[in-house]
């Protein structure tokens, strides 16, 4: 059974999950998503808008301003811009794997993220349990690239990582297992965007980004 507004995905397929608050979203996001479509060999990206990040102390603006603007800027036919887990009620990375593995029975998820988030990845909620579930595909991103590899997810699950020439594999791996991207990088940040006041709550401002 197919609920309201859940994306399509055939079992065997190859899914990656790119979550984040899109607070807004910019090129960025577009450039990282591209490459994790290519150097994880994936079939479809979906972007999960989120309703908000456990650990970020700033109320973001309305999800629904968020989707439109990420519709707006992620124009793609391998990429879907969801809002799965206001839908799913979920707030927690953990849970909301859990629940899709659930309803997308044979489906392969593979968990995708900027450098910036593994190096505190072990803050996550049951971080374990979610590299237990889904192979990961991380992305270089200015300035963390070093502190990435130091994280203690990086170190922890040193022996699990895949080398860059097998990251076309990533989808097919049984978990744990992960993969670096160095890409050419993107300087882009929602947080610089907010800054320069051209995004506020409730306003969508479609300007190509850059300008
Ligand atoms: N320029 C970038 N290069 C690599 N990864 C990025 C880039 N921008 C965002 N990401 C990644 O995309 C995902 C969603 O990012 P998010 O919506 O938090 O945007 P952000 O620009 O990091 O926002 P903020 O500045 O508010 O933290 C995260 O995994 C983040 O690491
Ligand atoms: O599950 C957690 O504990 C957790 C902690 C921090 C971030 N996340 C998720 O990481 C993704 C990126 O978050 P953000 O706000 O940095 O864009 C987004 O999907 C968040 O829900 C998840």
């Amino acid at each position: 059974m197919q609920r309201d507004g859940m994306p399509y995905a055939r079992a065997g397929q190859v899914v990656g999950l790119l979550g984040g608050s899109f607070d807004p979203a910019h090129a960025g996001h577009v450039h990282i998503t591209k490459a994790a479509l290519v150097r994880f060999g994936l079939d479809r990206v979906w972007w999960l808008v989120s309703p908000a990040n456990p650990l970020k102390t700033h109320g973001p603006a309305p999800i629904s301003d968020r989707v439109t603007r990420a519709r707006a800027v992620m124009q793609h036919p391998s990429v879907t811009v969801t809002d799965i887990e206001a839908r799913l009620g979920t707030h927690y990375t953990a849970q909301t794997i859990a629940a899709l593995q659930e309803y997308y029975q044979g489906v392969r998820f593979v968990w995708l993220m900027g450098a910036d988030n593994l190096t505190q990845f072990h803050r996550w909620q049951d971080w374990r349990e979610i590299m237990a579930r889904v192979p990961v595909g991380v992305l270089a991103r200015p300035g963390d690239r070093i502190s990435a590899r130091m994280s203690r997810a990086a170190r922890i699950y040193r022996e699990e990582r895949l080398i860059e020439r097998a990251a076309g594999l990533l989808g097919y791996m049984d978990a744990p297992a992960w993969a670096f991207a160095n890409l050419p990088m993107s300087q882009l940040s929602s947080t610089a965007i907010r800054e320069t006041g051209k995004w506020t709550s409730g306003a969508v401002v479609d300007r190509p980004m850059g300008e």
